[in-house]
């Protein structure tokens, strides 16, 4: 691991039951790359991300991020100035207005009192506001939450990430309930605001259109086993039709 690595996964392996849902995985990530994780349904994209993001305890081998090993992370706050994470159901309040969910990003470094009554301090209402315009969104600032759409709903998670400003971002199927033309431009707001700020992205895609047009890197994986690894001009059609190919099934009768 050096200066230039953001992460580093060794031997990570996980098992669910007699499932080997990650079968000893190691990689390194770079600073500033994105990187997206593809493959067919259960081939351990969300159980890999979740093992950096702390919800899911490899069996053997273990993350290395930001020059450290993830349990070696004290507190909830240190660990959320590394790794920002967008969740498939963007993890927002419905009730609440836009400009809270926006400071929640806050929240392990404040605490709940300081990004609910955040908005008392003027400094911290242009950061939110700044965070909105930079996602599109500065005129929704006390909506509330749940009236935006799916596509507005996942810009407000993205200004949530920009004011919590990690050094990581992961984000699981991010425009997964999105029509296209929103899903592109979730897409392109969350790539311009990681090539911006520096950040290193790492998200699980089912779309192999969208991997090829916003991601530096491409990580296959199959059964638990990384398929390939590859820089994304490097990914041919073929590698991808192995990729997804079914089994062969056996015709009855
Ligand atoms: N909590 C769990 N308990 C038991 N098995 C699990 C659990 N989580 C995941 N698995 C299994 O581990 C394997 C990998 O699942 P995972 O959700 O990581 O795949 P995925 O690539 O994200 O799939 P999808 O694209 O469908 O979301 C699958 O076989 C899945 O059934």
């Amino acid at each position: 691991m050096n200066e230039t690595t953001a992460l580093e996964a060794k031997y990570i392996t996980k098992y669910f039951g007699k499932k080997t849902a990650l079968s000893s995985l190691s990689f390194s990530i770079q600073k500033g790359e994105r990187v997206a994780l593809i493959g067919p349904s259960g081939a351990g994209k969300t159980t890999l991300l979740n093992t950096i993001a702390g919800i899911v305890e490899p069996d053997e081998g273990g993350w290395v991020i930001a020059g450290k090993p993830r349990g070696s992370y004290k507190s909830g706050k240190e660990f959320a100035r590394k790794v920002g994470v967008i969740r498939q159901h963007f993890d927002l309040v419905p009730q609440l207005a836009v400009i809270h969910n926006v400071l929640a990003g806050r929240l392990l470094e404040w605490g709940v009192a300081k990004s609910l009554f955040s908005l008392l301090f003027p400094r911290d209402k242009a950061l939110a506001v700044d965070s909105l315009r930079r996602v599109g969104l500065a005129d929704k600032l006390y909506e509330e939450t749940g009236r935006l759409s799916g596509g507005e709903q996942q810009r407000v998670a993205l200004a949530r990430i920009l004011v919590q400003n990690p050094e990581i971002v992961l984000a699981d199927e991010p425009v997964a309930s999105l029509d296209p033309a929103r899903a592109e431009d979730v897409l392109n707001a969350l790539s311009s605001i990681v090539e911006d700020e520096n950040q290193t992205l790492i998200a699980s895609l089912h779309s192999v259109d969208y991997a090829r047009k916003y991601f530096t890197r491409i990580i296959a994986l199959k059964d638990g086993d990384i398929f390939f690894d590859l820089p994304t001009s490097r990914v041919t059609d073929s590698l991808l039709g192995e990729l997804y190919k079914l089994k062969e099934q056996p015709l009855n009768g």
